[in-house]
Parts: structure tokens; C-alpha cells; sequence
């Protein structure tokens, strides 16, 4: 696929992911776009379809996956997700910095692609802080939230393993963490800054 390299986002649920990229984001607007995942969960309140997620159901997103649409897809915590070909291919099409925020299945699927992203992993500085981001952030169900703990005693040991990742990021003060993000993307930022200067 064409464009500048994307950047895959993954960690644990609650760790910042959305968080941090909302702020580069933000920031670098005419620099990062996002991929808008579908998902069959519901949306959470202030989430808009389209923008955070394509909310959609289960028999219509296992359409699209057997009709070879997406280019990964998973379930997590009892949901579907995924990253449609479209979604990518949207924003590569505006030259954009693409940014994925998947879960680890996702980011194993991605690497048999020819998709090529910078991989950052976005930790908890622990877990008790996560749970209690978890519970501060109250869009859980105890259910939603137990398995998504789960998930993340797995997902901080995926983090830990050689070669997978190559941005690592804990993020205990959100501006620590976000100083860190974009000294790791500076390289991609400044290419993306010119490239749009130039055209
Ligand atoms: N550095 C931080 N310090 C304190 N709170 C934080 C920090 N970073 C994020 N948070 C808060 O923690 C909660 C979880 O963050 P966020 O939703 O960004 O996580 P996430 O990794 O995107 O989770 P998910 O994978 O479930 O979407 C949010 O309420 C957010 O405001
Ligand atoms: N493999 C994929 N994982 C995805 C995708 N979109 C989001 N996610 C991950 O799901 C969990 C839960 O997200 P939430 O919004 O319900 O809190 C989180 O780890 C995301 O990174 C996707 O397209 N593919």
C-alpha cells in the first residue's frame, strides 16, 4: 500500500491508546489519520459511528470478512473487531501517517500483511493503575471489565516480547508519555510536514 508508513497502536484496554492519539491527532491534524475499525460492540456515550468506530452486527461484519474486506480482524472481550481495507486505503488516499489502534491479534495479523507500520505499544506503569483507569473511565460492566483484565495480564506479557514492537511507551504522566510518542514519530512527522509543503 502507498503513503508514509502507518503507525499500529496496541496495549492493554485502558492503557491510553485512545488517549494518546487523540492528542497527536489533535496536534498534527494534517499529518495523522485514523483508521476507523467496525466493530459489533455498542457504542459508548459521546462515540460517534463513523468517527470512533463503524458500529455494525455481528452478521454484517462476518459478511464483509468472508467477502476478503478486512485486512485483520479478532474478537475481543466477547466483541468483533476490525480494520476494513477501506478505512486504511482512506486515509493513505490523502497521504496521511494512517494510525491503528488494535489488540494483540491484531497487531500478529498485521505482520503477515505488506502494510509495513511503526509498532507502539502503549503500557500501564501496572496493573492496579489500569483497573483503576478501568473503573474511573466507567464504560465497563464488572462482566466487560474482569475479561478486559484478563486480556491485559496476557497483553503486558505480549508487550515484553523481543521484536514485536518498536516504540515502547509507559505511560504513568500523560505528558511524559506524549512527549515520548512524538519524539519517536518525529522522523515520519517532519517527512509528512515536507511532503505537504513541497506539494
Ligand atoms: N497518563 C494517564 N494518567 C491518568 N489517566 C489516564 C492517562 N492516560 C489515560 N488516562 C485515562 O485512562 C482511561 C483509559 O484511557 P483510554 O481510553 O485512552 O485507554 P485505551 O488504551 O484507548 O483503552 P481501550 O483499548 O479500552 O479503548 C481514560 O479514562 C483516560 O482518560
Ligand atoms: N484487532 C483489532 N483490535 C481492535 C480494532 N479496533 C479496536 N481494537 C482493540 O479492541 C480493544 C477494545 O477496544 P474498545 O474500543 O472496545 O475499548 C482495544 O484493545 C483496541 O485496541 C481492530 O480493528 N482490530
Amino acid at each position: 500500500m502507498a503513503g508514509p508508513r502507518p503507525v499500529v497502536f496496541s496495549g492493554p484496554s485502558g492503557a491510553g491508546k485512545s488517549t494518546l492519539l487523540k492528542k497527536l491527532m489533535k496536534e498534527y491534524d494534517s499529518v495523522f489519520g485514523f483508521s476507523v475499525s467496525h466493530t459489533t460492540r455498542n457504542p459508548r456515550p459521546g462515540e460517534v459511528n463513523g468517527k470512533d468506530y463503524h458500529y455494525v452486527t455481528r452478521e454484517a461484519m462476518q459478511k464483509a470478512i468472508d467477502k476478503g474486506e478486512f485486512i485483520e480482524s479478532a474478537v475481543f472481550s466477547g466483541n468483533m473487531y476490525g480494520t476494513s481495507k477501506a478505512a486504511v486505503q482512506a486515509v493513505q488516499a490523502k497521504n496521511l501517517i494512517c494510525i491503528l489502534d488494535i489488540d494483540m491479534q491484531g497487531v500478529r495479523n498485521i505482520k503477515k500483511t505488506d502494510l509495513n507500520p511503526i509498532y507502539v505499544s502503549i503500557q500501564p506503569p501496572s496493573m492496579a493503575v489500569l483497573e483503576k483507569r478501568l473503573r474511573d473511565r466507567k464504560t465497563e460492566t464488572e462482566e466487560s471489565l474482569q475479561k478486559r483484565l484478563h486480556a491485559a495480564q496476557v497483553d503486558m506479557e505480549f508487550g515484553k516480547e523481543p521484536d514485536i514492537f518498536d516504540v515502547l511507551i509507559i505511560n504513568d504522566h500523560l505528558d511524559e508519555a506524549y512527549g515520548q510518542l512524538k519524539e519517536a514519530l518525529s522522523e515520519e512527522i517532519n517527512m509528512v510536514k515536507k511532503a505537504s509543503l513541497s506539494s
